[in-house]
């Protein structure tokens, strides 16, 4: 498989329920909206989505109840069977594998982690975790190795023998995260994994996640309906609504250029200043002068340097090297501006 090959793409895709889905849409006039649709008697669960998710990426998906967050994510696994357009995983058209070869790649690559956390509660933490392992087949000392070792990837040493009754929500969670990963999944699917949590713990597992990320650069499609969490772990956000994808795209991007109405009220009450880095400011063909800031660091991070510097441009640096220089006024624009 070429690197560049997509772990994920899928193009065109539509998942539509109903008595006759495949008739249906292919008698279907071109471009009928999602309330057309349902006014034939079908729902347009999945509309006509293209997009692709790269090695290593963080896509999250967002939206309302009912857009089609979950639909989307089951195509990708073939939990559901799509109604057109094509799925490939690592260049595999999963539409043409025999089940046997789907229950495999399901198996060998991809791991789940759901909001309700799905822990077995007659069993330790330590054998939750191992339990994948053991349906898998392996002998007990090697499920024992691993879990030991995901149990410490997640910050639950020391409660290896505690059962999930005996824990709180963030770290039942983490022992889901834990019995997922045991299995070393190459894609990661995590559907609401935090939306149980209440707010201060919910942060602190975005973090947490933010770090195994770095530590473990997975390909991940996480579910939410909570702008905020998508600003915070995304490398790009898909915006759903009734089925279809309204906008694709980072979140930098997004907050300054939404695509649609529709988009933009999620990103009018978000603190810009937070969310936009110094790397998307940067102009490639300029240099700037003086200490260089760097590409990650966000509006917000850099207010005061913003307010106090004189320097019209300053350079941005990322991985040590230069990559362009960043017009402070634009910076500034966005501080005050998202002050207002
Ligand atoms: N098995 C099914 N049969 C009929 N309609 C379905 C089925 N599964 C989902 N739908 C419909 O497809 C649409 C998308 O549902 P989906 O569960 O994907 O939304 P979601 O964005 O994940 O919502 P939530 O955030 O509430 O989980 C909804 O209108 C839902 O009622």
């Amino acid at each position: 498989m070429p690197a560049d090959t997509p772990v994920i793409s899928c193009k065109n895709v539509w998942k539509i329920f109903g008595p006759d889905p495949k008739g249906f849409l292919k008698s279907m006039p071109a471009g009928m909206t999602f309330d057309e649709i349902r006014a034939a008697g079908y729902i347009a669960g999945v509309k006509d989505v293209s997009i692709d998710v790269h090695k290593g990426e963080m896509l999250v998906i967002m939206g309302l109840s009912g857009s089609g967050k979950s639909t989307l994510v089951r195509c990708f696994s073939r939990l559901h069977d799509i109604t057109g357009g094509t799925i490939s995983v690592e260049g595999q058209d999963i539409m043409s594998l025999a089940e046997k070869d789907l229950i495999e790649l399901r198996r060998s690559k991809m791991g789940m982690v759901f909001q309700s956390f799905g822990l077995l509660p007659h069993r330790s933490v330590l054998e939750n975790i191992a339990f994948p392992l053991e349906m898998r087949g392996q002998d007990k000392h090697t499920r024992r190795e691993r879990a030991l070792e995901v149990v410490k990837l997640v910050g639950l040493e020391g409660r290896e023998d505690y059962f999930p009754r005996e824990l709180s929500g963030g770290q039942q969670q983490r022992v889901g995260i834990a019995r997922s990963l045991a299995i070393e999944p190459d894609i990661w699917f995590l559907d609401e994994p935090f939306s149980a949590l209440d707010p201060l713990i919910r942060k602190e597992m975005q973090n947490e996640f933010l770090r195994l990320q770095k530590l473990l650069n997975k390909t991940i499609v996480f579910i939410t309906h909570d702008f905020d969490e998508a600003l915070r772990l995304a490398d790009r956000i898909a915006i759903m609504k009734d089925g279809a994808v309204e906008q694709c795209d980072t979140p930098d991007r997004i907050v300054q250029h939404p695509a649609t109405d529709y988009v933009r009220k999620f990103t009018e009450d978000v603190d810009k200043a937070r969310v936009v880095h110094a790397g998307v400011l940067a102009l490639a063909n300029e240099t700037g002068e003086g200490t260089p800031v760097d590409a990650s660091a966000t509006v917000h991070d850099m207010a005061r340097m913003l307010v106090n510097d004189a320097r019209d441009m300053i350079p941005v640096m990322q991985n040590e090297i230069i990559i362009g220089a960043m017009p402070r006024k634009d910076a500034l624009d966005i501080l005050l501006g998202s002050e207002t």
